[in-house]
């Protein structure tokens, strides 16, 4: 164990958010409601839930200059996860209080923060294809308003309503490898974006979060049912690994992958694409056979993404606005109970030896 935390726990391929079991949070609740369980440990009351909502709503606008420097780089050849590292990081230079450690001024800034991400993503999701950003509305949920800055178009309850189950099912998971980070990161007692900054970057890389767009990135390559079969076995025979699937924690399977595979059959019928589900159980039958390696958290939730009309390289960078709810609540916690965080490394390299001068090296 690397630390203590009350936030998540992953016990028996169970996963809670505070006690709450994870299948009863993802049929019931909203994901504001998720973020005030993981800050305050407590679901809120009706009027905790609307004074959230409105702190979200209140400092949802982002400041002009993050769009300007969207500007100023070669943006349609930038990862958005590249850019919504920089633009977190830029932002704290805009926050007055970035270095104040204060528990209420850290508290602000993590609604800051959970507010700003949506607005970061969605403006520059817009930006890149030359269209002006859309202001956030406060009347919205956090779901709704998510959609509603990506296409400027009030999204319909069967959208909102997926998009939200996703942002609740990602917010929080234990000390997976960006939460890990970002308490590294403020146990040296740095400031919040650094610890967000930091979070995104791990996130980002193919084997964390950045196997969403890597699952829809094999769907699309694969193209159709027939295809799956040759396909999967070529990748296996080469010892290739197949995105979405596997676990470092979870043995039987990710709790998660259901409730978005239920998503995923629903919302590729609806919009007259079912091939994306039917390939992806079809990939699941072959590696959950060959391999007995289940899908992960990030498998379902690309064709649901994408049948939400989301640009791929958009996958997670949205993992990271749901995320962010949880690296907040351990960054929070972490500076309550704070210890700096530095392990042992096992050395492996030569026993001790002298230092021979240049001229004498052969
Ligand atoms: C939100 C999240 O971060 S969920 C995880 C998202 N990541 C992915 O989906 C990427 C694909 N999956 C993986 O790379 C891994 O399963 C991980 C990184 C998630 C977990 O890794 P670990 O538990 O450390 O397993 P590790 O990578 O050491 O693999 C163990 C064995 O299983 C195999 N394996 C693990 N995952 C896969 C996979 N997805 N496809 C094929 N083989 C796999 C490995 O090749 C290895 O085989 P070997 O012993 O013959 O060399
Ligand atoms: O816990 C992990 O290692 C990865 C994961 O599923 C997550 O971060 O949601």
């Amino acid at each position: 164990m690397a630390t203590t935390s009350s936030i998540s726990s992953i016990i028996d391929d169970t996963l809670t958010y505070v006690g709450y079991d994870i299948d009863d949070l993802a049929e019931n609740a909203s994901f504001e409601e998720v973020v005030y369980l993981l800050w305050h440990r407590e679901l809120p009351t009706k009027e905790q839930l609307e004074e959230l909502k409105k702190q979200l709503a209140e400092n949802a606008e982002i400041p002009n200059e993050i769009i300007e420097h969207f500007k100023l780089y070669p943006i349609d050849k930038v990862h958005p996860m590249a850019a919504l590292r920089t633009a977190v990081s830029l932002l704290g230079l805009y926050d007055e209080e970035a270095d104040v450690m204060t528990k209420e001024a850290n508290y602000r800034k993590a609604i800051r923060l959970q507010a700003k991400i949506p607005t970061i993503v969605t403006a520059f999701a817009r930006v890149r294809k030359g269209l002006e950003p859309v202001a956030p509305r406060k009347d919205l949920s956090f779901a709704a308003n998510f959609l509603y800055m990506l296409t400027g178009k009030e999204p319909d309850d069967i959208a909102t309503e997926a998009f939200n189950k996703a942002l609740v099912l990602h917010a929080d998971h234990e000390l997976n490898a960006s939460t890990f980070t970002a308490r590294v990161c403020v146990a040296t007692l740095s400031d919040i974006y650094s610890g967000i900054t930091a979070a995104i970057g791990a996130l980002k890389g193919p084997l964390h979060g950045g196997a969403n767009e890597a699952v829809m990135k094999m769907l699309t390559e694969i193209g159709t049912v027939d295809n799956v079969e040759p396909y999967i076995r070529r990748k296996l025979a080469n010892k290739e690994k197949i995105m979405g699937f596997g676990h470092r924690v979870y043995r039987k399977g990710d709790p998660r992958a259901k409730h978005l595979k239920k998503m995923s059959e629903k919302l590729t019928k609806l919009v007259g694409e079912p091939h994306w589900y039917e390939m992806s159980t079809k990939i699941e039958e072959i590696v959950t056979l060959e391999k007995a390696l289940p899908p992960n958290v990030d498998f379902y939730s690309a064709s649901v993404y994408h049948c939400l009309g989301i640009d791929h390289d958009l996958f997670t960078p949205i993992f990271a606005v749901s995320r962010t709810s949880g690296w907040l609540a351990h960054i929070l916690e972490q500076y309550d109970n704070n210890r700096l965080i530095r392990p042992r490394a096992e050395y492996t390299g030569p026993g001790k030896r002298a230092y021979v001068p240049i001229d004498e090296r052969g």
